[in-house]
């Protein structure tokens, strides 16, 4: 059998273990190539490749449930499951997701993109086939880095209580992006360290088996006992058989025929089963194995040495700009407290922890609790820091008023990712933070549009008090070297960038520069626009915006959030507020939709964001 003829999983049905090991070097070199082509997730899928075969090999998909955690892995699932003849459209503009789609195939049975759903997903399969009296299976796959998140214990709590059918596979690689942590992380390589419980566990359930007719019920009794003591002595996986759930491994998670055997057996078990398979990160490609965080997400390399194809903009990534910031600031102000959840190179916390290691906690995938951990740290005296990508930080919107706001705390919330982010899709795009962090009392919410401003505003924002967001994108900054500061960032105001007259045009954050577009094609059209650069989303510097709207009877807001909501809402509100009933207001944004993957500038050609698409529908319009 070859990768190319398989069309569903069925055709795996009849394959021998060697040829699903054959079929697994196939996978392997099919998903290095796509990913050093186009980039993408690689060492998580590498790392689950036998793990997805033998799945599909025992699970009848799509009427079986296969609920993958976040989808990062699931490259092996689309090959096996029709999407071979797209793969190469991966993550790419109209072309097949790099996560999980239900409305993408069948076999993608629940969407995913953001850790830590699969299990509470999975449990409300279960519960729906009791009720409508169905017989298909229903299995999680889960990392151990998604298990760092809180609901994975909100969904296990409820599955052992629960006693439904249903298989959670703990794919075990001692990984998140960076190197997992935490207690659980801690008691699952104590779990690894006991397979000896494994062995006497399945002898003790052979000899259970023939009891009945030999010994009787008396002797059953004596032998649970027996198994209690013994697991109670070694204690793996005592957690999850604690919570009522059956605990299988660990198992060798690159090793068919023993994957085969174990899934065969839970698919048997009566009640909700765990297995704990161990796997590795970026198997199958030496560079990847090596440095499993590096390529867990990359961009284009030569898939001989790994190393990456096109040296990108040379300018740093904002990300860096926020991070030796911050580490600046850490060196001389003690109060300074750095969190991430779990993405300490992509947030820029790596920067400053690498020199000041005792001053960033990485929490693991636990946004919500990062956030109430840092107004706990707030309560006395510490500046907490809390780096998060605006799409995960929607996790933890309650926390932010709950625990932050509503107490008044000094937190800063740095939000990367703000805006279109590109091949990850409508799963990452920070496409509601102005919105919904707007509408939160007391919140001042920071949007610089260039990297010195991010510098700036981080500065300024350890001495602002309450709950201030630094909002950003996905990118790098605008020139290769920072300009020295003008001094302490001018409190609460706009900054006019341009001054003409009749046209407003306010932009919010990075936005602005595509607005400077716009303005130079109006101009060039004879118009004569005012540029401001909003700076400040909230609160909005009512004497400034008053003067500003005096003078000018169009004014134009373009951002990179959606216009439900966000910076145009603002300005409406605003004007409403103040009186002006006369002003035309014309609000750019993202529009009231999930917005697909593509390349950044790409889609705001598409979604008519872009300066030059601006200036022409104004002018249309004017
Ligand atoms: C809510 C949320 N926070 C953060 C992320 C970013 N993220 C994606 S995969 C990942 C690590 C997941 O680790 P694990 O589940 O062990 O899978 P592995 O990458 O090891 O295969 C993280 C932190 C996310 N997708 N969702
Ligand atoms: C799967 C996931 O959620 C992350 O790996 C995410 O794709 C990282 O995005 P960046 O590439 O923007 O850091
Ligand atoms: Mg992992």
């Amino acid at each position: 059998m070859e990768l190319k003829d398989v069309k569903s999983p069925q055709d795996l049905k009849h394959c021998s273990v060697e040829e699903l090991n054959h079929l697994a070097t196939q996978i392997r070199e099919t998903i290095i190539g796509q990913v050093a082509k186009h980039g993408g997730h690689l060492a998580s899928s590498l790392g689950v490749v036998e793990l997805t075969l033998a799945l599909h090999y025992v699970f009848n998909a799509p009427d079986d449930k296969i609920v993958w955690d976040v989808g990062h892995q699931a490259y092996v699932h689309k090959l096996l499951t029709g999407r071979y003849d797209r793969f190469d459209t991966l993550r790419q503009q109209g072309g097949i997701s790099g996560f999980l789609k239900r409305n993408e195939s069948v076999y993608d049975c629940f969407g995913a993109g953001h850790a830590t759903t699969s299990i509470s997903a999975a449990l409300g399969f279960a519960v729906a086939r009791d009720h409508f009296n169905r017989n298909n299976n229903v299995v999680a796959v889960i990392g151990d880095g998604s298990m760092t998140g809180g609901m994975a214990y909100e969904a296990i709590n409820n599955v052992g209580a629960s006693k439904q059918n249903m298989t959670i596979i703990l794919n075990d690689n001692k990984m998140s992006i960076a190197p997992n942590i935490g207690g659980f992380s801690k008691y699952l390589n104590r779990v690894i360290s006991n397979p000896v419980y494994n062995k006497m566990r399945t002898d003790l359930d052979r000899l259970m088996n023939r009891l009945p007719g030999i010994l009787g019920s008396r002797f059953r009794d004596l032998f649970l006992q027996v198994e209690n003591a013994a697991k109670n002595a070694v204690k793996p996986g005592r957690f999850f058989e604690d919570l009522g759930i059956r605990y299988f491994g660990p198992i060798d998670g690159h090793d068919i025929d023993e994957l085969v055997m174990i899934l065969e057996r839970v698919k048997q078990q009566q009640g909700p089963c765990l297995v704990h398979v161990l796997t590795e990160k970026g198997r199958g490609f030496d560079a990847a194995e090596k440095n499993p965080t590096k390529y867990h997400g990359c961009g284009a390399f030569d898939p001989e040495s790994g190393l990456p194809l096109a040296p990108g903009n040379p300018n740093p990534s904002l990300t860096s700009v926020f991070g030796n910031t911050l580490l600046q600031l850490a060196r001389k102000d003690k109060r300074i407290m750095g969190i991430t959840a779990a993405m300490p190179t992509g947030c820029g916390m790596d920067i400053v922890a690498k020199e000041l290691p005792d001053r960033v906690i990485d929490v693991g995938i636990a946004e919500e609790h990062a956030v109430t951990f840092a107004a706990g740290m707030a309560c006395d005296g510490v500046v907490p820091v809390v780096a998060i990508y605006s799409s995960f930080m929607q996790r933890a919107y309650d926390q932010i008023i709950h625990d932050i706001a509503l107490q008044n705390l000094h937190v800063v919330l740095v939000l990367d990712r703000a805006g279109l982010v590109g091949a990850d899709g409508p799963t990452h795009h920070g496409a509601f933070d102005l919105s919904f962090l707007r509408t939160v009392p007391g919140m001042t919410i920071l949007a610089p549009s260039n990297e010195n401003e991010l510098r700036d505003m981080l500065t300024a924002a350890i001495d602002m008090e309450g709950v201030v967001a630094i909002r950003y994108p996905r990118g790098t900054a605008l020139a290769a070297e920072l300009v020295p500061s003008e001094g302490p960032f001018d409190y609460k105001s706009p900054k006019i960038l341009e001054k003409g007259s009749g046209i407003l045009l306010l932009g919010a954050g990075f936005m602005t520069n595509e607005l400077k577009k716009t303005a130079a094609v109006l101009r060039e059209n004879g118009y004569n626009p005012t540029l401001v650069d909003a700076r400040f989303i909230k609160p909005l510097d009512q004497e400034c915006y008053r003067s500003l709207f005096d003078s000018h009877n169009v004014i134009v807001t373009l951002e990179d959030n959606t216009k439900v909501g966000g910076y145009g809402s603002a300005i409406a509100e605003l004007l409403s507020d103040l009186g002006y009933t006369d002003k035309k207001l014309y609000r750019f944004g993202l529009p009231d939709r999930f917005v697909e993957q593509g390349e950044i500038k790409a889609l705001y050609k598409i979604l008519e964001i872009d300066g030059e698409s601006v200036a022409k529908q104004l002018m249309e319009k004017l």
